[in-house]
């Protein structure tokens, strides 16, 4: 079986509602919303078609857009790849061009839809920002505390809160506190024992190597409702974390760091290489800054991770 090629848009509002549209009951996974777009045409770049179809299914014309997620699907009667593009700018405004009801809706809210199957990444991606920050190490609490203020006012929305140089008792203190400062305002991923995870149903989990690979094959170990990630570098690892069903990992190190300057960095080439054959969400680390988030996206990941070049001083 060919594999169909098909660009999709997520498109957002001005209040950040996400367009969604109702695939005709008598098309392939009909009855269910999708994200519009179609067929890419023999001859035609993705992006092209891209604006072909969201000018054919609902009569705007795009003007900006950049890659957020690719996703190799099989259904049983059919093969795709999902080339699914973050829609900066447009003109006109969206209407059921073909008749199809449309939604806007707040990305939040976009698990409670039906997609078809291969979409559960491009929720995964539309919901998440471009930018994951891991908190410093060696800071005091209220360090931490004053800088992710900061940093919530610059607009980062996802955080990872690290926690090497902390007690138990000290880091689930702390959790709490970043917990109540973040609520409304930023997804936070906490570290450590997933025994911990019952007591802050709030939080996200990021799983480290070792413990995917303590995991293996036991299955998604919190629930579907809440963020579940993992820290990747290499190829068994990624392919690992997809089995347990995360959300989304980083992948690292991309460059070579001061912190770590013996390990063998990845190189983007390399990335590129891993983030096909994944198909959720991925952030590159290491090494990299907020500069390197258009190259990031070039080799299909979400957006860039890091420490020191995001923590606001
Ligand atoms: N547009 C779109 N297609 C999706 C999504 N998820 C998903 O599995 N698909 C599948 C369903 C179809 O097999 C294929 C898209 O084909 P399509 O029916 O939209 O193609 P088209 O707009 O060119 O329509 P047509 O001319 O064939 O009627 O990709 C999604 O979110 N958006
Ligand atoms: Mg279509």
């Amino acid at each position: 079986m060919k594999r169909v090629h098909v660009a999709a848009g997520v498109i957002r509002s001005g209040d950040g509602h996400v367009l969604i549209a109702k695939r005709s009951l008598d098309k392939h996974q009909g009855g269910l919303w999708e994200f519009p777009g179609g067929k890419v045409e023999a001859g035609e770049t993705a992006e092209a078609a891209l604006g072909r179809e969201l000018a054919e299914e609902l009569g705007i014309g795009v003007t900006a857009a950049r890659p957020l997620i690719k996703i190799t699907h099989d259904y049983p009667d059919k093969q795709v790849l999902l080339d699914v593009w973050e829609v900066l700018a447009f003109s006109g405004e969206p209407h059921g061009a073909e008749g199809q009801p449309l939604a806007w809706v707040h990305p939040e809210d976009l698990p409670g839809f039906s997609f078809p199957a291969a979409n559960r990444a491009i929720v995964a991606a539309a919901r998440l920002p471009d930018h994951y920050l891991i908190t410093p190490d060696h800071l005091s609490p209220p360090e931490l505390i004053g800088g992710l203020a900061l940093a919530l006012d610059a607009g980062v929305r996802l955080i990872q809160l690290r926690s090497t140089s902390l007690d138990g008792l000290a880091y689930r203190a702390l959790a709490s506190e970043v917990l109540s400062l973040c609520a409304g305002r930023a997804k936070v991923m906490l570290k450590g024992p997933l025994e911990w995870a019952r007591d802050f149903p709030a939080a996200g989990w990021h799983l480290t190597a070792q413990q995917i690979r303590q995991h293996a094959g036991k299955g998604r170990p919190i629930a579907s409702s809440r963020w579940l990630a993992a820290s990747c570098h290499d190829e068994a690892e990624i392919e690992l974390a997809a089995e347990l069903g995360v959300d989304f990992v980083t992948v690292s190190p991309i460059l070579p760091t001061a912190t770590h300057p013996d390990a063998q960095a990845l190189g983007w080439h390399r990335a590129a290489e891993l983030l096909a054959g994944f198909g959720q969400p991925a952030y590159l680390l290491g090494g990299l800054g907020p500069r390197d988030l258009a190259q990031a996206l070039r080799v299909g990941a979400q957006g860039v991770a890091g420490i020191r070049a995001f923590w606001p001083d």
